[in-house]
């Protein structure tokens, strides 16, 4: 790995990688970034249009192709990936090579309340479920996922992380 520092969250949709990936980007002083925002950047389309126009299929090609492109810069960042990145072509790969994957564990009841709370307009999966339905969905997505979220290299479990402990983590594991 270069004397750059990335750091990529990963997890479920709802797990928390944007509001855990800005307070750690605010800690460490490094940007920050959203991986789903590059790509509706680079493409001049919202995610949810992309894949009504375009399909999963293409979504996941434009997704890696942006992915690639941004673990090639020679910058320290924080990036939070989109929730089904790591599972597609060879994403958790890429990213284990140039970055520290951080895997945000949160329980599936947790995540389940904050989508039925928050309602994202950005999460077409989700929308139109009732709470239960939500739970059911976030349950067979893990059961796919776990496998590449299980590959990074850092795991935090619970419901709330702290910033400051990721740092002092981050600072052992590269020290090793
Ligand atoms: N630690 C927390 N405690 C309570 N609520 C939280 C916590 N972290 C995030 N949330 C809330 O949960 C919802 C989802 O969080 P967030 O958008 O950060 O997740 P995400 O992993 O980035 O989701 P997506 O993959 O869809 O982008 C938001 O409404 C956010 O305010
Ligand atoms: O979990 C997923 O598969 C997705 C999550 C979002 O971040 C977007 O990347 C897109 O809506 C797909
Ligand atoms: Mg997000």
């Amino acid at each position: 790995m270069s004397k750059d520092l990335k750091i990529v969250l990963v997890g479920l949709p709802g797990s928390g990688k944007s509001t855990f990936g800005k307070q750690l980007a605010s800690v460490l002083q490094f940007p920050y970034y959203d991986l789903d925002h590059l790509i509706e950047d680079r493409f001049q389309m919202t995610i949810p249009d992309v894949f009504s126009r375009y399909g999963e299929g293409k979504f996941r090609e434009w997704e890696t192709e942006v992915l690639q492109k941004f673990l090639n810069r020679e910058d320290s960042y924080v990036l939070a990936s989109g929730g089904g990145c790591p599972c597609f072509n060879d994403n958790m790969d890429l990213i284990n090579d140039k970055a520290v994957s951080v895997y945000l564990d949160v329980p599936l009841e947790e995540i389940s309340m904050r989508l039925g709370l928050s309602k994202a307009h950005n999460r077409p999966m989700f929308s139109g479920l009732d709470q239960g339905e939500i739970t059911l969905k976030l349950k067979s997505l893990l059961v796919e996922r776990d496998y590449f979220y299980r590959q990074s290299k850092i795991k935090l479990s619970g419901e709330d992380f702290s910033a400051e402990l990721l740092v002092s983590e981050l600072i052992r594991l590269l020290k090793n």
